[in-house]
């Protein structure tokens, strides 16, 4: 391998280990503790080790885990009903519905019910439209981590020729308008992409978010590229991406691994939009206050 590696669990321990201090801080002017209400229903292996790994990351920040679990066959109404109460709470500082839901719900609507400024997923139309419009808001983790990244080695996104691969509203779209709103020429590839490998080839910055394990190689990437893998699947062999990471990393200038690499990010961007919920909250209170 000739690909220096980005290490996203490195990144992500020094965006915890600042966010800690923030949220110290936050308390001892404030006194409110930021809290993140995970809502998950029903049993999803995947989603139980996922909101696990986000409970105990809340804790160890010094914010307060709220978790909420239905059963399975929860229904539209009583998912609902639920959500209306986490808005309405003022302890509640981020809301979060862990997806995918069982297929009896609508996740669309049940994600509106998030306030703006709950919304620590950023999925909601209003976080989207305000992503969109540049204006501030909370943006979605996994994309939020994908740029912390970039900045961490210094990679430069002004200028610079991006292919995503993957369209999906979690990931592909936002992290296409966040490099946009960094000066970056950005490509959305998908899968009536023609001529993939070549437009991938023209890219100083590959991103993979496309859902199809190891279908980047080498012939997709140009010497000295950076590849940024958001892909997460499950084999025999372990864990592994989007990106076929061995001839891959022997073509790429920087590379992440899988895992190691934008998994540990995405949780630590949530904790971050977490205590930003919080400050929001907060700035919002005194001001309706004082109005
Ligand atoms: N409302 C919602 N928001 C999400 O952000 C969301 C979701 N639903 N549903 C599922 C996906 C997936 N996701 C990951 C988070 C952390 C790792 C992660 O920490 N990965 C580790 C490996 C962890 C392991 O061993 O499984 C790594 O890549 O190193 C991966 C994937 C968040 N998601």
């Amino acid at each position: 391998m000739t690909a220096g590696l980005i290490d996203g669990k490195a990144v992500a321990a020094r965006v915890r280990a600042a966010l800690k201090d923030d949220v110290s801080a936050f308390i001892a002017r404030t006194g409110v503790q930021p809290g993140l209400a995970t809502v998950l229903v029903g049993g999803d292996p995947a989603s139980e080790v996922y909101v696990a790994n986000k409970r105990k990351s809340t804790v160890a920040s010094g914010m307060a885990d709220l978790h909420q679990h239905l059963p399975e066959d929860a229904s539209q109404a009583e998912v609902e009903s639920l959500l209306r109460r986490l808005a309405a709470d003022p302890q509640v500082s981020g809301i979060l519905l862990q997806l995918p839901v069982p297929a009896q719900l609508n996740a669309a609507p049940l994600i509106d019910l998030i306030p703006f400024e709950k919304d620590v997923d950023g999925l909601t139309t209003l976080s989207v439209g305000r992503l969109a419009q540049q204006k501030p808001g909370l943006r979605p983790c996994t994309p939020a981590g994908v740029i912390e990244l970039l900045d961490a080695y210094d990679v430069p996104i002004e200028g610079a020729n991006v292919v995503v691969i993957g369209r999906s509203e979690l990931v592909g779209r936002p992290v296409a308008q966040l490099l946009v709103n960094r000066n970056a020429t950005v490509t959305i590839a998908h899968s009536r992409t023609r001529n993939l490998a070549e437009v991938c080839r023209a890219a100083d910055i590959v991103v993979a978010a496309v859902g199809v394990k190891g279908l980047i190689t080498a012939e997709h990437i140009k010497p000295g590229a950076t590849v940024i893998d958001v892909g997460i699947h499950r084999g025999p062999e372990g864990l592994s991406g989007d990106v076929d990471f061995g001839p891959a990393a022997e073509v790429a200038g920087l590379i992440t691994p899988v895992p190691g690499g934008v998994g540990p990010m995405t949780i630590a961007m949530l904790l971050v939009n977490t205590l930003r919920a919080a400050e929001l909250q907060y700035e919002l209170a005194g001001a309706a206050a004082t109005a």
